[in-house]
């Protein structure tokens, strides 16, 4: 099986559409196998084979194979996926080279932690604003980003052209800060208020809920219990890590 060469623009494989119509279990395994590349690449390995890289993701290898042949990485026998190139390509169809702009709405507890984050400028993001509606927050510095108030979303999602929002605040204003980013042309939301937006067409929104991850978690021990439970019971073997919010 052929790989893709270096130099050849990644994406465009043989075979392979520029940008692949991908599954959307794919999509949210790709940054699991890119945090994985970035360990490996990082203590100096420049391959890697399909079982290797599984249990670096923590995802089965005849997954993973399933998953990258969609990009049209098929590695080479005996050898395995070469890490840069591979690194590369996932990068390219997460669009992580265009180091998208980010707003964070809602600077009250899990804001700050958030905006306080180093990781998302590693992983292809840059948080350029931060909102808030409580005037006491304006002005408050964090990570080297002034709040701004929320009435000064449109002005800045202009000039800066964000691409993201994270909306942080208490679900009774979440929809309201879901219109509000709309409005200012943003089409990708992520939101962590436990409520459901509602949103024109054009528009992504993903949501982050840790009661609801600890609630499948619950069933999973609750599923266990009752498993062991049973005259000679056993318990099915570890399943795979799924990130939260898959
Ligand atoms: N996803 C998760 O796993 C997770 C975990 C913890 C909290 N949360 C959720 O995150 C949200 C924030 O939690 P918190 O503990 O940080 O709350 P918080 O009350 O500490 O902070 C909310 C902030 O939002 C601001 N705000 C309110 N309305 C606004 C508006 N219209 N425009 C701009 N800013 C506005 C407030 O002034 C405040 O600073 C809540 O919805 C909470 O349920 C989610």
């Amino acid at each position: 099986m052929s790989q893709q060469r270096h130099g050849s623009t990644p994406g465009e494989a043989d075979g392979v559409p520029a940008f692949p119509d991908l599954p959307e279990a794919t999509i949210a395994r790709l940054p699991e196998y890119l945090r994985a590349l970035h360990h490996l690449a990082e203590a100096g390995a420049e391959t890697v084979s399909s079982e290797g890289l599984a249990a670096a993701a923590g995802v089965n290898s005849a997954k993973l194979r399933k998953d990258l042949s969609h990009l049209g990485s098929y590695g080479t026998r005996g050898v395995g996926y070469d890490v840069a190139l591979l690194v590369d390509q996932i990068e390219y169809i997460l669009g992580l080279d265009e180091n998208r702009a980010v707003c964070l709405v809602g600077v009250g507890n899990l804001g700050h932690a958030l905006a306080g984050y180093a990781g998302f400028a590693s992983r292809g993001f840059r948080v350029v604003a931060l909102f808030d509606a409580d005037r006491k927050k304006v002005g408050e510095v964090i990570n080297g980003l002034s709040v701004r108030h929320i009435d000064d979303l449109a002005q800045v999602a202009a000039e800066e052209s964000i691409a993201i929002g994270v909306i942080a605040t208490p679900p009774a204003s979440a929809q309201v800060v879901a219109d509000g980013l709309v409005a200012a042309g943003v089409t990708s939301i992520l939101n962590f208020a436990p409520c459901v937006l509602s949103v024109p067409p054009n528009v992504d929104v993903r949501k982050v809920d840790l009661a609801i991850e600890l609630q499948i978690l619950s069933f999973h021990e609750h599923r266990k219990a009752s498993l062991t439970a049973l005259p000679g019971g056993v318990v099915d073997g570890a399943g795979d890590q799924e990130a939260v919010g898959s």
